[in-house]
């Protein structure tokens, strides 16, 4: 990989990024780009800073540029060197409109790439996660679209050790839910942690689990299915509103170990099935309530449960997930609730997000895990229903 990033850009490679940093948007300047640009500016160039001409444009709330860049190949989910997303360029500007315009622009080219079959989402961890991996990753990204490995053109992406929030590695890095289930784990003042620090689930996240829970099963004498047990946080909260069933699919073998020596397997209701919910599938009936919270998965597999969702939900059930897709950036985040919103509906379910404020969770939560995964101040709880 080469960094490019401090040579001198070529003529007309400047003459753009002037226009860029010192005219005033209009709608012209769609046609004015597209000029430079076919005066063989570099479309690809970065600054010192690891800023792309997107980044630029989406800073000065140039929206026909933002369009015409995008059109000649721009990345929209590009980073700089700080890990930077051109969504949080824009916003920082003041240019939130041009902001939701971004975002829209991300779910429409990870939908296309999805129907393609070529998404750069295996990126996004479904939960906690690994390090540094829940962005979409712009490398792949590139690959993906042009159907061939590509170096990445003018910049050195940083390490995930140099930046909080970094582009992330291949995915074929990225260990795989058969490495998660093999390491051993702990159970610890409230959180459950792999051989390799990374948190399963915390304490921090009971207030949602109870939340997620009251929306699933609104009633007692409902069916419930709950996908992946972790502390048994959300399993605790459904049982208090008595379920008339209550199946729980878990994986682990250490988690399903410590379910047994805690009862679980005598609570009223409750039918455990020890497995990957992707190997279990056929032992499962039909429900009012279903939450997925699972670790290890990425994007893909939610997807992949998503399309089991019109076998297993009743035409009036309430399903819903753990948002934490991209939980560290807003800007990707809300890509990926606007992705997931999206494959739902090509279900025919409707996905609302009830909005929960979030208390700053301070440095003492994050100590001695590998990677802090959630910092935003908005979680978006998912309500999905049939239309
Ligand atoms: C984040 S925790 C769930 C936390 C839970 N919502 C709670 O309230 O405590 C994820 C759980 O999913 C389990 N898991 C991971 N992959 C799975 C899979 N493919 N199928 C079923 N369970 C899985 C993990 O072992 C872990 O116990």
């Amino acid at each position: 990989m080469v960094d490019t990033s401090s040579e001198l850009p070529s003529d007309a490679t400047s003459a753009l990024l002037v226009y860029i940093t010192t005219v005033t948007p209009t709608t012209d300047s769609s046609k004015a780009i597209e000029t430079y640009l076919k005066d063989k500016a570099d479309p690809h160039y970065r600054d010192e800073a690891g800023a792309s001409l997107l980044h630029l444009l989406a800073a000065k709330g140039n929206r026909a540029g933002v369009t015409a860049i995008l059109r000649a190949g721009a990345q929209w989910n590009a980073v700089d060197k700080a890990g930077k997303s051109v969504g949080e360029y824009a916003r920082e500007a003041g240019h939130e409109e041009l902001y939701q315009y971004l975002v829209q622009e991300g779910v429409r080219t990870e939908f296309l790439l999805m129907a393609l079959g070529a998404s750069s989402t295996d990126a996004y961890e479904m939960d906690e996660g690994v390090e540094g991996e829940d962005e979409i990753n712009e490398e792949d990204s590139k690959a993906s679209q042009e159907g061939e490995p590509e170096e990445p053109e003018s910049y050195t992406a940083p390490s995930s050790e140099d930046v909080t929030v970094a582009p992330a590695g291949p995915a074929s890095a990225h260990p795989s839910n058969a490495d998660y289930l093999s390491r051993r784990l702990t159970f610890s003042q409230g959180r459950l942690l792999d051989s390799d620090a990374n948190a399963v689930m915390m304490g921090w996240e009971a207030p949602l689990m109870e939340l997620h829970a009251a929306v699933i099963s609104p009633r007692p004498g409902l069916s419930v299915l709950n996908v992946g047990f972790g502390l048994g946080l959300i399993d605790t909260y459904l049982q208090s509103h008595q379920p008339a069933s209550h199946t729980i699919i878990e994986a682990h073998p250490d988690v399903y170990a410590k379910m047994i020596e805690d009862g679980w397997n005598k609570k009223p209701g409750v039918r455990i099935l020890f497995g990957r919910w992707q190997d279990v599938l056929s032992d499962l009936e039909v429900y009012d309530g279903i939450f997925f919270d699972t670790f290890g998965e990425y994007y893909d597999d939610l997807k992949q449960f998503h399309e089991h969702l019109p076998n297993l939900l009743m035409h009036d059930g309430i399903y819903s997930y753990f948002n934490g897709l991209a939980g560290t950036n807003s800007f990707f985040h809300d890509v990926a609730c606007g992705l997931a919103e999206a494959d739902l509906e090509e279900m025919g379910i409707h996905t609302t997000f009830k909005e929960v404020v979030m208390d700053d969770l301070g440095d003492e939560t994050w100590k001695g895990i590998k990677r802090a995964y959630w910092s935003l101040p908005l979680y978006r709880l998912p309500v999905c229903t049939f239309e």
